[in-house]
């Protein structure tokens, strides 16, 4: 009787013991305590392309982010589709876009959404090229005249659907910044 007893006590001593170590391990080495799963390395190393000099503080009114102004993804991409259509059509510009399969264009239109809907605050992670690499040789090099037509077409998109004057010129302030990166001549 005395030695169940006996057994009792050390065993309950014992696991006193390893909870006393694991609890002392667990708090010098925090990162023991957190869950493994690590964000996968392709999602970490996804397109190093950085969306060119625009501020995003400066795309904030009264709180609301530019994205939200916008009226989020949606209203950015009913935009896009707009200057799409706009671009493909332009007599000046839209030469350049004839030789483009329909997937291509379809791939353009949503790359360009992604990269405003980040440029605008959103949650959007732009995967496509830099600006330079994409446009770089296209017609013998693209001039400031072919670079007004496309941001006009997107000023008169976001004319069509709507957006604020503000908004507007937020939207132009970003899509001017990327000049220097694709004009060549
Ligand atoms: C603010 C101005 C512009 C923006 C934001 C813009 C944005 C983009 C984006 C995001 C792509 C896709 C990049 C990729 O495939 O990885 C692209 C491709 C392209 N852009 Fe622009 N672009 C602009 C101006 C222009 C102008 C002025 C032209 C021609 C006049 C042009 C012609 C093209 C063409 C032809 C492609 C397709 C290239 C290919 O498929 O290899 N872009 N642009």
């Amino acid at each position: 009787m005395k030695i169940q007893s006996l057994f009792t006590k050390a065993f309950a001593l014992t696991l006193v013991c390893i909870s006393v170590m694991v609890l002392t391990i667990f708090r010098l080495t925090p990162s023991l305590a957190v869950s493994t799963t690590t964000t996968p390395t392709a999602q970490l190393s996804a397109t190093p392309v950085i969306i060119a000099q625009y501020d995003l503080d400066s795309g904030r009114s009264g709180g609301r982010s530019l994205y939200k102004r916008l009226g989020e993804y949606d209203g950015i991409s009913a935009v896009i589709d707009d200057t799409a259509q706009y671009v493909f059509n332009d007599p000046l510009i839209g030469k350049y876009f004839i030789g483009l399969s329909t997937n291509s264009k379809q791939r353009l239109g949503e790359l360009l959404k992604a990269q405003f809907c980040q440029a605008a605050g959103g949650p959007c992670v732009y995967t496509g090229r830099p600006m330079k690499l994409s446009h770089s040789g296209i017609g013998g090099g693209l001039t400031n005249e072919e670079f007004n037509a496309f941001v006009n077409d997107i000023a008169q998109a976001l004319d069509k659907n709507g957006v604020k004057t503000k908004a507007k010129n937020e939207v132009l302030a970003f899509a001017e910044s990327l000049r220097g990166e694709i004009v060549e001549r």
